[in-house]
């Protein structure tokens, strides 16, 4: 950070705010600035309106601690926030500069008991938290001022960025293109989740073998999709029908350890299911000598779902197809076919009811959340090299298998046996 003696506000001056109201609706983007504004402006009012204003940032140098607190704030704003508050998504940004995005929470106060200042003043007496407070002036300009010091700049209206700020933060913060950078995350959390290293043991007793070698072995097929889309129903009659063996990841040894990271923030869960890619690898490499290797989920189903949860808002916001975000990780083994099973969203509401089975928060989400459902998917189809191959899942299961044998069996250079 710069020099201390300035104060947090001035030093973020260079930067652009963006406030999201929901996910269907294109953010606002403001900028500060030391010298007056002409007037008052329709889109900051939309947003900003007449009643308090704050804006609140969880601090921390280390990226570890920072992350957390950012989950306990929403959580402390969430739970307390009282009638007429309303609480919105922020960030803070450098225009097309990876790494610079800082989120936090905007919180509105329309009630007539300005409830928020003490919701605020207890945040700050608990938490390493940064808190700007917004002003509007008779002719309707905004003023922001940090709560600790009484310097006050202009609120101006900023263009929208070419990339959405939302994607600017996802190489190493949500998807790992190298299984050290997931590591060093776990590494990162011993002290406060005492889990993470059980999961790296785990990592190293599988004696990993990067890239090893596949031209000698067996077909690696993996079976991806949105849940109840039937891949469990396929990869047990594909491992039927072929004499394979049936992986999946996060592979069985993680399973006591899911429900821990689940609850983490994006940072700390999305670097173990990537670590879980790296244990499925190993165990690929070792079953594909012997025969063919059917497996449930793998990299595109951790990539897809992180990108889907990292970039807000609508498909449009996702990075653009031939993005680096949607490369395959130099470091972890590739299987031979990726198939992408697809269900319309009613047939796939249709299963899950009938299903009636505890579902992940994730996917309880997805049902409710068509727009994240579409960005999961769009990313699913966007990742490369290997790329998916679509598969229409609404037919019956007998229909689905028929289907992907076809597949398989026309796949250049698949050997199976009795196919
Ligand atoms: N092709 C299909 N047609 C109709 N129902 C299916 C089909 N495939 C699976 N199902 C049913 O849909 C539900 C979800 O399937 P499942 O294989 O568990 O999906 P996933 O493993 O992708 O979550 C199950 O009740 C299953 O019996
Ligand atoms: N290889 C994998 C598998 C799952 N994940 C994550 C992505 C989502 O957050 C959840 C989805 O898993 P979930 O258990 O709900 O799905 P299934 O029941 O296996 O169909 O797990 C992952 O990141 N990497």
């Amino acid at each position: 950070m710069a020099n201390r003696s300035m104060s947090r506000l001035t030093q973020w001056c260079s930067r652009i705010f963006m406030v999201e109201i929901n996910q269907k609706t294109e953010p606002i983007y403001f900028s500060l600035s030391s010298t007056p504004v002409s007037a008052g402006n329709k889109d900051l009012e939309a947003v900003l309106g007449n009643g308090k204003l704050f804006a609140v940032y969880a601090l921390g140098d280390a990226r570890v601690p920072r992350a957390r607190s950012h989950t306990h704030l929403k959580r402390a704003l969430t739970q307390d926030l009282p009638p007429g508050c309303d609480l919105l998504n922020t960030a803070s940004f450098l225009p097309d500069v990876k790494n610079s995005l800082v989120n936090g929470f905007f919180l509105r106060d329309n009630s007539v008991l300005s409830s928020s200042e003490r919701i605020v003043t207890q945040l700050r007496q608990k938490a390493s938290v940064c808190v700007f407070t917004y002003t509007r002036e008779q002719n309707g300009v905004y003023l922001c001022s940090d709560v600790t010091d009484d310097r006050s700049y202009y609120v101006t209206t900023a263009p929208a960025p070419l990339r959405h700020p939302s994607t600017l933060n996802i190489i190493n913060s949500d998807v790992f293109y190298q299984m050290k950078d997931a590591y060093k995350v776990l590494q990162e959390c011993i002290d406060v989740i005492p889990e993470s290293k059980a999961v790296l043991e785990l990592v190293e007793e599988q004696q990993l073998e990067p890239n090893s070698s596949q031209d000698e072995s067996f077909p690696i097929i993996v079976i991806e999709g949105l849940d109840a889309t039937g891949k469990t129903t396929l990869t047990f009659s594909l491992q039927k029908a072929l004499g394979a063996v049936l992986l999946k990841s996060p592979p069985q040894c993680l399973a006591d350890f899911r429900p821990r990271f689940d609850t983490e923030p994006p940072l700390i869960r999305r670097a173990f299911y990537a670590l879980g890619n790296y244990i499925t690898a190993a165990q690929i490499a070792r079953e594909s000598s012997y025969a063919p290797v059917i497996v449930d989920r793998y990299w595109h189903s951790t990539a897809a779902y992180a990108i889907a949860t990292a970039v807000s808002g609508r498909e449009e916001n996702l990075p653009a197809v031939g993005s680096e975000i949607y490369e395959w990780p130099c470091d972890l083994l590739r299987p031979s076919l990726v198939l992408l099973l697809s269900v319309s969203p009613e047939e796939r509401l249709r299963r899950l009811s009938h299903r009636g089975l505890d579902k992940t928060e994730e996917e309880s989400q997805l049902e409710i959340n068509h727009l994240f459902r579409r960005k999961v998917d769009e990313a699913y189809r966007r990742i490369q090299n290997p790329a998916c191959i679509v598969v229409d899942a609404n037919p019956s299961p007998d229909h689905v298998l028929k289907q992907v044998l076809g597949l398989i069996r026309n796949k250049n250079n698949l050997q199976f046996p009795g196919l």
